[in-house]
C-alpha cells in the first residue's frame, strides 16, 4: 500500500478531529484504529487506567519509551498542568514524523519534548541534556524485552527516586515476562496490576503500576 499505517492514522486525525482539541484527536485515532484499522496505541481502555494513574500521580516530569504515533503521548499532556512536560522517545523516525504532526495539531508542543533516538542511548544523558532531576511517572511502551533494561538503567542513572511511578503497557500481550518477575519481587517496588484489554480487542492485556519505594 502505498502510505503507511501511521500516515492513515495522521490523516485520520486532521479529517476528524479539530485543532487544538485533545479529545478529538484521541477520538477520532480510537474510532480509525476501532473501525478501519487496528494499530498499537494504548488504546481507550487501557487509555482510561492511564488517564488515572496521572491525574494520580500529578506529574511534573514524565518520561514516555516509545511514542509511536503520539496518542498516549496526547493523552498523557493533556492532563498536565502548566509548567509540567513530557520527553517522549521514539527511536524509529517515519514515527517521529508523524508524532510531531499529531502532536501539533492536538495543541500540545509546547508541553511534549520528543527525543528521536532510541532508549538506551538518550536515559544516560537525560540529567545533564534536559536538566531532569527525576522523573515523577514513566510509561514504558517500546519493545518489550527492553522494559527491564531501561528500568536498571534508569536507577543507575538516578532518574527514578522514592515515590516515583513506574506504568508499563501490553504486560500480558505481548507480555514482559521478565520486567513483571523483577518488579513484583524487588523489595523496592510496590506493584499493581490493572487487569484491562489489548486494544480495540477482546483479548486480555494489563498494566502494571509500579511504585519506587527508595534504597
Ligand atoms: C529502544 N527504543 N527506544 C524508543 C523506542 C521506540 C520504539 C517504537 O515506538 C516501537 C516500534 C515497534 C514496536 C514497539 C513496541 N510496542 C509493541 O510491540 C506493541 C505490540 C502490540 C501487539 C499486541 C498484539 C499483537 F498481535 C501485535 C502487536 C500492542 C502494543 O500495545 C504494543 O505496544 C515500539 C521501539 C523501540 C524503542
Ligand atoms: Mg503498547
Amino acid at each position: 500500500t502505498r502510505t503507511s499505517r501511521p500516515q492513515r492514522i495522521l490523516k485520520a486525525v486532521q479529517r476528524k478531529a479539530t485543532v487544538g482539541d485533545p479529545q478529538s484527536v484521541i477520538t477520532a485515532i480510537d474510532h480509525f484504529c476501532r473501525h478501519r484499522e487496528w494499530a498499537m496505541n494504548v488504546g481507550d481502555e487501557k487509555g482510561s487506567i492511564l488517564d488515572s494513574v496521572v491525574n494520580e500521580v500529578s506529574p511534573v516530569t514524565v518520561l514516555e519509551l516509545g511514542t509511536y504515533c503520539g496518542y498516549s503521548t496526547v493523552r498523557i499532556a493533556r492532563l498536565l498542568p502548566p509548567g509540567a512536560c513530557v520527553i517522549t522517545l521514539e527511536f524509529n523516525p517515519d514515527y517521529a514524523a508523524i508524532a510531531r504532526q499529531v502532536i501539533k495539531w492536538s495543541g500540545l508542543e509546547d508541553k511534549v519534548q520528543l527525543v528521536e533516538g532510541a532508549s538506551g542511548d538518550c536515559i544516560p544523558w537525560m540529567k545533564e541534556h534536559f536538566g531532569v532531576q527525576a522523573f515523577d511517572l514513566v510509561f514504558l511502551d517500546h519493545w518489550k524485552e527492553r522494559y527491564l533494561p531501561d528500568t536498571k538503567l534508569l536507577e543507575e542513572c538516578g532518574l527514578i527516586q522514592k515515590g516515583t511511578v513506574l506504568l508499563a503497557d501490553n504486560v500480558i500481550c505481548p507480555g514482559t515476562p521478565d520486567y513483571l518477575e523483577y518488579v513484583r519481587n524487588s523489595p523496592r517496588y510496590n506493584s499493581h496490576y490493572y487487569r484491562s484489554h489489548l486494544e480495540y480487542t477482546k483479548a486480555e492485556d494489563g498494566l502494571e503500576k509500579s511504585v519506587f519505594l527508595g534504597y
